[in-house]
């Protein structure tokens, strides 16, 4: 359940004060892709649709209220019960007279690129400053071939976007796959209502492989098939239609990697329950990683058990799992020699440049970093306490909140900014913590 709103979320700053070692059950928020996936199948499906275990944060608060701008569904959120009901309206899709805007919602905004495409109409969709300098030009390209016209309004490849679409009719499309996997999750989605087969050819190599297979398992939850040939082509056979009813979403693996990180770097013990060996999260796979460290870990069918230990550094591809990669550089900081953390360019088009951000944060805490174009390499050591900026980026926040646990002084700035994927993160932290304030 997502509890009330926290004050330290208009906080201008927080002290995170060291931890001693812990032994706790961690209840974690649902994930927020797969939110995001059964409310955009939902939209598309025509039939009443309950989502239970939702995250309710932003990123998913601002897309069921986007979605809900078409027309043709309404999406109920109930904060008591983290639900989502989607209700059809009768009415057909239509582009909004106001211009659709999402925040920071990277995964939201693209998903609705390709679903203005069913909309009667010319909808116009945006972002804050940092989601208006996010590439959407590979999506842009993807789309004409499948009957719909999508242009970045400044002819830069980014938001706003204007989308002339009620013309969504599928055929053939290559998408290249290099810069973001959402893309490709965005047009297998939303070829669902097409009038026709959608065949889609992924050129070169796909980025964030997991997510796409999120994709396909929520389609499947749903009794949506879509044909594959590996990571080359994908096809959405004309017709179907996903099947309604309730859905659950299980625990976001990314936001648990923040209390993994926090048992790795203080030798403690955390269970995460609702989420395991089955899941098609990448993130999960933080796991392995950790214990290639030195910790030691038990994953069931439901739960995930991690117990840290002396850490020791790895050389690890961790472009599966670029969400994790700041958690995993926050353990790294703390661990025996040189972590080479690698294949991670596409964190310089997240919420902020992550490598950029990571490096200069850790350095303050007087960590050594090289940074590289697609790559960190961070040597362990003692790090100390420094003043955190965040770049409005949850993310940055989280880690660097983990990484204040074993050292004095960490402050970090701009809190809230957790609210777009782990509204509910200062608090969850205090179960292991209960001195975490405010100071501004
Ligand atoms: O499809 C999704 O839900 C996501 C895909 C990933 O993006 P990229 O495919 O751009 O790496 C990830 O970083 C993001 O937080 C969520
Ligand atoms: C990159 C992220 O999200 P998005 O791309 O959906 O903005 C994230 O949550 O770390």
């Amino acid at each position: 359940m997502n509890a009330t709103p926290d004050p330290r979320l208009k906080a201008e700053e927080v002290s995170v004060l060291p931890l001693a070692a812990f032994d706790e059950r961690v209840n974690v928020l649902g994930s927020k892709s797969y939110t995001n996936r059964y409310l955009a199948i939902a939209s598309l499906s025509g039939r009443e649709t309950v989502i239970k275990g939702a995250l309710l944060s932003d990123d998913t608060l601002y897309f069921a209220r986007a979605i809900e701008t078409f027309g043709h569904v309404t999406c109920a959120v109930d904060h008591a019960t983290a639900s989502i009901h989607v209700t059809p309206t009768g009415r057909p899709m239509r582009a909004p007279k106001d211009d659709i805007f999402v925040g920071g919602a990277g995964t939201p905004l693209r998903f609705l690129i390709s679903m203005a495409g069913h909309a009667q109409g010319t909808t116009i969709i945006t972002g804050n400053t940092r989601m208006q300098e996010r590439p959407m030009g590979d999506l842009l390209q993807a789309l004409p071939p499948l009957g719909v016209d999508a242009t970045a309004v400044r002819g830069n490849g980014s938001p706003p976007i204007r989308v002339v679409g009620g013309s969504f009719k599928g055929g053939a499309t290559t998408i290249n796959g290099l810069v973001s996997s959402q893309f490709t999750s965005s047009l297998i989605i939303n070829a669902l209502r097409a009038e026709n087969d959608t065949h889609i050819t992924i050129a070169d190599e796909l980025v964030s492989k997991p997510y796409v297979e999120m994709t396909l398992a929520a389609l499947k939850e749903m009794g949506v098939h879509v044909g594959r040939d590996g990571y080359r082509t994908f096809t959405v056979a004309a017709g179907q239609q996903a099947r309604g009813g309730e859905v659950t979403v299980e625990p976001d693996a990314s936001g648990m990697s923040y209390f993994l990180a926090a048992a790795a770097i203080l030798g403690s013990r955390v269970v995460i329950p609702g989420i395991g060996s089955g899941s098609h999260q990448g993130d999960v796979h933080l796991v392995d990683a950790l214990e290639r460290m030195g910790c030691r870990s038990q994953v069931t069918d439901d739960e995930i058990t991690l117990t840290g230990g002396p850490l020791r550094a790895i050389d690890i591809d961790m472009e599966a799992m670029p969400d994790v990669v700041p958690s995993l550089a926050a353990v790294a900081a703390y661990a025996e020699g040189t972590t080479r953390i690698t294949n991670i360019a596409s964190l310089r088009v997240k919420e902020c440049d992550r490598i950029s951000a990571v490096t200069t944060e850790l350095r303050k805490m007087g960590i050594e970093v090289e940074e590289l174009p697609d790559a960190m390499y961070i040597t362990g050591g003692t790090p100390h306490g420094a003043t955190i900026d965040t770049y409005d980026d949850h993310r940055i926040a989280m880690t660097f909140a983990i990484a204040g646990l074993r050292t004095e002084g960490v402050v970090i700035k701009d809190p809230g900014c957790v609210a777009k994927s782990f509204p509910t993160f200062w608090q969850t932290l205090d179960t292991l913590h209960p001195t975490l304030e405010s100071t501004k």
